[in-house]
């Protein structure tokens, strides 16, 4: 998860501070030790970390704050900019437009993971509609070609690519041509890397760029650089025309932060995170909501992105048509589950939610609870359309649990606790009956003037159930105040 240790050393120090009963400057010196403690064992530069701290302290002036102003707020605050401010090039990347068709070149050092990464760009986008294609133009290491097949392949995106040919720009050349003739609007060539930075790296980097002319250039760098991270994207950027970075490895390690504050400082935007080895552990990044999350803020834009990524758009009024009229059947409970293993990660979706942090969901427990969706999901293949979409509780009997259990290879017990589960559920969703649901089109609406009732209604039942049901919910709510508010203090709005 993305700089667990660091958010969370982070927010605790924030914490330690609202905890004490004044803020005076001790309390202020303690805090700001501790943040500055937490970003130097990021490996985020001395003065860089030493000039965050002037800075706060020039704009937290305590004396000066008359009483009733929120000194916390007005600390958090501060924070809050010197972090962005830290973490911001101050220029935005180019970004392709869905349905014309754009070349994407990755370039990076070898074992950076700019083949996982190309797949998983092309997979992202994928999702959001985009039609993308591969072109494996690394003909340096041997294998590459098949890796990326692999993926993408498990993927279902098309590649291109050759066991023969030595020619990376042919390649690329050829890749590129057939995918435009084929309308896709995304054709991303991975290009060689080399163990260091070279004379050889950098020309088949030119040339390649040379041939295809490549709307956009993205760099691929490890995070476990750190602050080395500077000089490796200046070079970069000197030999061929560099238009946004994506940092890999930001789940193992402890540098993440002192790498992303680096690539920042050469004025390249950052636009993704890689966050684990599979396909979905890949983040935008957007430097107001992650240092919101890294505080423990929360990140109510990446949170409702997330939601709409895996309920399409246009089944999101049916479903909440259907939960309106209190109609909550297994086959919902079944769409839901199917929403929830899409959404990727679980802790990747929680750090989002303002208060939690990435350090309360350990990745075992993750995986059990997918594994247990999974399992329910397995009995409800075995049941029948009648049993999916009836709303008669006294329909599942012990003939039909039986024949459920021998059907899906599970005992009789777990089917029974499966359909626990579902009354569970159900009584939840069965208090949102008569609400009123939002018509086609106005989720957006819906995503910005959001209160614990129009939450829980796009919430899947399971996060609503790990943030403590609808009670949990309110709490949680209340505790941010509105998103509005959020928002407003965080500078940020509609995106
Ligand atoms: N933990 C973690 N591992 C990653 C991430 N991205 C890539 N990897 C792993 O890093 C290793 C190297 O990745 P590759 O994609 O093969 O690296 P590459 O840069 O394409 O290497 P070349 O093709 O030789 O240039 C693989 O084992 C990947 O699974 C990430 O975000 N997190």
């Amino acid at each position: 998860m993305v700089l667990a240790q660091l958010g969370g050393s982070i927010s605790r120090a924030l914490q330690q501070m609202s905890n004490a009963t004044i803020i005076d400057e001790k309390v202020l010196n303690e805090c700001l030790n501790e943040i500055t403690r937490a970003l130097l064992q990021a490996d985020v530069q001395f003065n860089l970390v030493r000039d965050m701290q002037t800075n706060i302290k020039k704009i937290v002036n305590l004396d000066d704050l008359a009483a009733g102003h929120n000194k916390r707020k007005i600390i958090q605050q501060a924070i809050f900019n010197e972090l962005c401010k830290m973490l911001d090039p101050g220029k935005p990347s180019f970004t392709p437009k869905k349905g014309k068709a754009s070349v994407v070149m990755f370039v990076g050092l070898q074992g950076s993971g700019k083949t996982t990464t190309c797949t998983k760009y092309a997979y992202y986008h994928q999702k959001k509609g985009w039609r993308p294609a591969l072109v494996c133009a690394d003909t340096f290491r041997a294998g590459a070609f098949d890796q990326l097949k692999q993926n993408a392949t498990k993927a279902k995106i098309p590649f291109y690519g050759s066991y023969t040919e030595s020619d990376p720009m042919k390649i690329a050349v050829e890749g590129v041509e057939t995918f435009k003739k084929e309308n896709c609007d995304l054709i991303i060539v991975d290009t060689s890397g080399r163990h260091k930075q070279e004379a050889a790296l950098f020309e088949e980097m030119r040339q390649v760029s040379e041939a295809t002319k490549p709307d956009l250039v993205i760099f691929v760098m490890d995070s476990s650089i750190g602050q080395a991270a500077f000089d490796q994207a200046r070079a970069f950027k000197q030999s061929v025309s560099v238009g946004a970075v994506i940092v890999t490895k930001m789940d193992g390690h402890a540098k993440g932060g002192g790498s992303l504050s680096a690539v920042a400082a050469t004025k390249s935007p950052v636009i993704f995170i890689g966050t684990g080895e599979h396909m979905d552990e890949f983040e935008v990044f957007d430097v107001k909501p992650f240092v919101s999350r890294l505080l423990g803020m929360g990140d109510w834009s990446g949170f409702m992105d997330k939601i709409h990524e895996v309920v399409p758009m246009d089944q999101q009024p049916e479903l909440l048509q259907k939960l309106s009229e209190g109609n909550f059947t297994l086959r919902i409970m079944y769409e839901q589950f199917q929403n929830i293993l899409k959404m990727g990660p679980i802790s990747q979706v929680f750090s989002m939610l303002p208060g939690f942090s990435a350090e309360l969901m350990p990745k075992g427990r993750e995986k059990e609870s997918s594994t247990k969706i999974k399992r329910y999901m397995t009995m409800m293949d075995s049941m029948t359309n009648e049993e999916l979409d009836s709303m008669n509780p006294k329909l599942m009997n012990e003939s039909r649990i039986m024949r459920i259990a021998r059907g899906s290879g599970r005992h009789v017990r777990e089917v029974t606790e499966m359909l626990e589960e579902y009354k569970r559920l159900a009584k939840v969703w069965s208090k949102m009956k008569g609400l009123k649901i939002p018509k086609k089109g106005e989720m957006s609406a819906l995503s910005r003037n959001m209160n614990a009732q129009h939450m829980s209604k796009v919430l899947p039942p399971q996060m609503l159930k790990q943030i403590g049901g609808m009670g949990g919910l309110q709490s949680l709510m209340k505790q941010m105040g509105s998103t509005k508010d959020m928002m407003g203090m965080f500078g940020g709005g509609d995106k």
